[in-house]
């Protein structure tokens, strides 16, 4: 989807018209839909064009690759040098909504015998990767990374909550990097895979095969690095991997669900590698994000769902990408059983079942948190904070114990609610509040009360 360029001054449109098409026979379609598409030229002012792009990121690109073409085509066109200006959307005015780019599928690369080697999954490509606000700075560090391995942005580290597609969009780096060049050796494994292969090796005394799989490919993608926390002999290894791909200018990317500081026990040098490069993060979509989401999935599908119907799912589920593909998935599924086509009272019934199973007794962590915050007089973002203080550190325990004991949420997802702790950290506060509990009186009536609070 094109930015809407509202300049009616004929010389930038005329350029930009000549300028875009000249692109669009160069790059793929991915990367003139990121780069290209994205862009608005504002007005020409002297021999400056002032061109606004979504995030720092393109800005960065933009400086980089497309200044001297700038100069060149319109000195072709008519014999005038443009020098761009290139200003990211916060910096112009205060930002519109970034573009939601729903993108045409593409046939899938043909090269797939190299794909049992590297792992990739084949729906998670670029194109299949529906843009947002939440996840554009990392889609277009993803494309980059792949259009540039062992560039500027290595390592690349995409970090965020659970579901939001990190890997889907490292993996899409793997397939766009063997389109680009079919002979690039793509390895993908989570962090947990490369601890086992590692242990493994030791254990068989193949070292020597392990180091040779590992530090001889081009693009090398880690999912779930959080998992090397405490894996001290893990973490050796993989430092010197990381060096070796790194200063053999070989792309590194890896995810975690967040930053290197806050993964425990990760040694501070591999902080600094993970950090050298780019972070960027991944938020929850929004609206208008799911409701693209869902509409691709429905046409991956095959499946005939009016508009008002994805949008009524969509504003359903605001949790994860994956909770709301398993929507989908249900509402079909409810669909078939009764027979009759996908509409919003159907879509309804079946999730009303859904919302059911997934928020046991109707609760939920931020109720839970409300509740607590109130009843302990802080506030919920002390909860979710890092003081630690006993007047906020206890509640925010009970508040964690609660989440365990009333929600079906995993250790990891709590962890998430809380400002993205660790899940041993919750593990911890459930045992010592089932423990404190035993022999404290007081909290074992408070934490009661709260309990009959929270389910009426
Ligand atoms: N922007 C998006 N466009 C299309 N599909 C998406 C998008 N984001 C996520 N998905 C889909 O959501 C599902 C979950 O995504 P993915 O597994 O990549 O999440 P994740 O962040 O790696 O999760 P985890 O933290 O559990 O590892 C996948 O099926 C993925 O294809």
């Amino acid at each position: 989807m094109q930015n809407i360029n509202n300049s009616t001054d004929p010389k930038l449109t005329e350029f930009w018209d000549y300028f875009t098409n000249k692109l669009k026979s160069q790059l793929t379609s991915v990367s003139y839909s990121t780069w290209v598409e994205s862009a608005n030229p504002l007005y020409i002012d002297g021999n400056n064009i002032y061109i606004s792009v979504p995030t720092k990121l393109h800005k960065d690109y933009w400086e980089r690759n497309y200044t001297e073409k700038i100069a060149i085509y319109s000195y072709e066109l008519n014999g005038i040098e443009l020098n761009p200006i290139i200003e990211n959307d916060d910096e112009v005015t205060k930002k519109e909504e970034p573009p939601i780019k729903e993108e045409t599928p593409q046939p899938e690369p043909t090269q797939k015998h190299i794909f049992h080697n590297s792992h990739l999954n084949p729906k998670y490509t670029f194109s299949s990767f529906i843009v947002g606000s939440g996840n554009q700075m990392a889609h277009a560090a993803a494309l980059a990374a792949a259009e540039d391995p062992g560039g500027v942005y290595n390592p690349l580290f995409i970090y965020g909550g659970v579901g939001l597609g990190k890997t889907h969009l490292m993996q899409a780096i793997g397939h766009q990097m063997i389109k680009l060049d079919p002979n690039a050796k793509v390895k993908y494994v989570t962090s947990e895979t490369f601890a086992n292969d590692f242990i493994n090796s030791i254990q068989m005394r193949t070292q020597d095969d392990f180091r040779q799989e590992y530090r001889n490919v081009d693009l090398l993608l880690i999912d779930d690095i959080q998992f090397f926390a405490e894996k001290e002999g893990t973490q050796e290894e993989f430092f010197h991997t990381f060096n070796e791909l790194y200063e053999n200018g070989k792309q590194i990317v890896m995810t975690s669900d967040r930053l290197p500081n806050e993964i425990p026990k990760l040694q501070a040098r591999l902080v600094s590698r993970f950090t050298s490069g780019l972070s960027a993060d991944i938020t929850a979509p929004d609206l208008e994000t799911r409701i693209a989401i869902l509409r691709n999935k429905a046409k991956a599908e095959h499946l005939e769902i009016p508009n008002d119907t994805l949008s009524y799912i969509a504003a359903q589920i605001d949790t994860n990408v994956r909770e709301l593909e398993g929507a989908l998935i249900r509402v079909q599924a409810y669909s078939t059983t009764i027979n009759t086509d996908i509409t919003k009272s159907v879509a309804a019934d079946a999730l009303k079942a859904f919302k059911l199973s997934n928020d046991k007794n109707g609760i939920s962590i931020s109720k839970i948190q409300t509740k607590v915050a109130k009843y302990y007089h802080v506030s919920v973002q002390d909860l979710k904070g890092k003081k630690r203080v006993k007047t906020i550190v206890v509640p925010r325990q009970i508040a964690m114990y609660l989440s365990r004991e009333l929600t079906d949420k995993s250790l990891p997802q709590i962890g998430m609610e809380f400002g993205g702790k660790d899940h041993t950290t919750v593990m911890h506060s459930c045992d010592k509040i089932s423990a404190l509990a035993l022999k404290d009186d007081d909290l074992k009536r408070s934490i009661n009360e709260l309990k009959d609070d929270l389910r009426n």
